[in-house]
């Protein structure tokens, strides 16, 4: 083929046509699978696989990419991609070279970011708006019930591990999964979930008010040392060492008891002890006497989080502790799950690291709600790094399409087709929106138009009557971030598509020098 193409300028040319009809055929096709996932009536999201098209791979990568940058408005992407591939296909069958509409696509981005700009919402980071953000997202994803209680759980669990001044490190936010039927739903610990239990049949299951001590120090005999023959020559002096070793454990496990005493005794204040290291039967009976809570091998990286959950110090000795190095949580207690045991430590007072604890019948619920509530914080996340939002219910996409429409007739030139185009192909927001609620697209765009001529507000369309709204007012907005940059990709993936028989000529060209 290529050699074919090197020598016959003719196929060549065919060739670019062909790959430029494939390009567009591929974008309204994607378009098509992905249009009944837009918007809180759309459909669950498809994975599309499978075609091996490069227009398709250019498509999916920027919807990808959209996703990984934000988490949101891969749907969006690809269904103007494909919008702007069918309007350039009318025009270039009127003969307009693609080079021109290209260079209107590139005008049109630079004013519709300009809109965007003018468009945006300055909000203070509180409960109401993330509130809002967080609902229009999980609206989404998942069902209205559900996204209700998601989106308090999101909320709060951001503003829980919020520093004032800081960036919001959404890692301190531990997304778990039980996998039961239970009539206890999703819920927000503040604080955290470790996957065992106590050791130890004698320890409390559940205590309040509690003092937490985690700490990586062995409070288990180490046997194989003393065991190996290289200490001891006579079973006496074994039995000694033996001993020694013991008493050196225990000293230690004291220590704790001592300091649990001094604090807890005669209050109503408990004590847990939260171990990375081992601790031996013996240190467990010597501690369970006590009434203390003891988990051994707890994870490394629970040994982190809990420090910023319950405050305190994660100690490496135990040679010096005070109630300064010890956390401090309202309720520890151990659930029972089937075979599995987890221990709880929550009510933490000012958790800098907090839990969501996912439950669900099955795997696939339960990834589902998870992706839902990873797209929450995330939306959650811009909202605060933005400080903005945009109105929703394709109230942007209105507005700039009238704007662009007046901006058009300033441009000049055939580019101008271009910018015509990119407005048109907003459109196909609010149109599929209607149409997946079941409203005909035409019918109701005509309707949002009159009512934003007559407004100066931005409208937007409600989904349960099919008539116009103020998306401010219904507190439905989009990310600022999740817009700009749809805006942005959207037209350099397009304009990529259309010049694919430039890029290839420009391809050939090096071949042949
Ligand atoms: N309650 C609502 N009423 C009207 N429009 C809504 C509502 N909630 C969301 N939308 C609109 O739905 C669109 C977002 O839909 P959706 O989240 O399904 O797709 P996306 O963000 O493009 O892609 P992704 O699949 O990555 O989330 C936005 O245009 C948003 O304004
Ligand atoms: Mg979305």
């Amino acid at each position: 083929m290529a050699a074919i193409s090197l020598l016959n300028p003719k196929a060549e040319v065919a060739r670019a046509a062909a790959a430029l009809a494939v390009n567009i055929s591929a974008a309204k096709g994607i378009q098509d699978v992905m249009r009944t996932n837009l918007g809180p009536k759309g459909t669950v999201k498809m994975l599309v696989s499978g075609a091996a098209s490069d227009s398709f791979i250019l498509i999916a990568r920027a919807s990808t990419a959209q996703d990984d940058m934000t988490g949101d408005g891969t749907t969006s992407t690809v269904l103007i991609i494909g919008e702007l591939l069918k309007q350039a296909d009318i025009y270039i069958a009127d003969g307009l070279h693609p080079r021109l509409l290209a260079e209107g696509f590139d005008k049109a981005r630079a004013k519709t970011l300009e809109i965007l700009e003018k468009i945006k919402i300055p909000i203070e980071v509180n409960k109401e708006n993330l509130t809002d953000i967080a609902r229009t997202s999980l609206k989404t994803k998942v069902h209205p019930n559900l996204a209700d209680v998601l989106t308090d759980i999101c909320v709060d669990a951001v503003l829980a591990i919020k520093q004032e001044n800081k960036p919001v490190d959404l890692h301190m936010v531990e997304i778990m999964e039980m996998q039961h039927k239970t009539d206890i739903d999703t819920q927000l610990i503040k604080g955290l979930v470790l996957d065992h239990g106590a050791r130890h049949p004698d320890m409390p299951k559940r205590v309040t008010n509690a003092y937490i001590l985690t700490c990586n120090v062995s409070m288990e005999y180490e046997k194989s040392e003393v065991n190996s023959g290289f200490f001891y020559k006579t079973a006496e002096e074994r039995e000694k060492l033996v001993q020694a070793e013991r008493e050196f454990i225990d000293q230690r496990v004291k220590k704790v008891i001592e300091l649990k005493r001094k604090l807890c005794n005669g209050t109503n204040k408990n004590f847990v002890v939260l171990n990375q290291k081992g601790i031996d039967p013996m240190s467990l009976d010597m501690l369970a006497k006590e009434g203390i809570i003891a988990l051994r091998r707890a994870k490394r990286r629970n040994m982190e989080r809990l420090a910023l959950a319950c405050g305190g110090i994660a100690l490496n000795h135990l040679d010096d502790i005070q109630e300064s190095q010890l956390g401090f949580a309202g309720l520890v207690y151990e659930h029972v799950l089937g075979e599995n045991k987890y221990t709880f430590v929550e009510e933490c007072k000012v958790p800098l690291s907090v839990t969501i604890l996912i439950k669900g019948p099955n795997k696939h619920t339960l990834t589902q709600i998870k992706d839902a509530v990873r797209d929450g914080l995330r939306a959650i996340n811009n909202a605060i790094e933005d400080k903005a939002l945009i109105p929703g219910a394709g109230a942007f996409e209105l507005t700039a399409y009238n704007e662009l429409m007046a901006f058009k007739d300033t441009v000049k030139g055939k580019s101008r087709l271009g910018v015509a185009a990119y407005a048109e192909a907003l459109l196909v927001i609010p149109k599929v929106l209607a149409t997946n609620s079941g409203f005909d697209a035409q019918d109701t765009l005509v309707k949002l138009q009159e009512e934003s001529r007559l407004n100066p507000e931005p409208i937007g369309l409600d989904l349960t009557s099919g008539e116009a709204i103020n998306p401010k007012e219904a507190g439905i907005f989009d990310n600022y971030i999740v817009k700009k940059q749809i805006i942005n990709s959207c037209s350099v993936i397009a304009s990529n598509l259309l010049l694919v028989d430039e890029i290839m000529r420009a391809g050939m060209s090096s071949l042949k020098g």
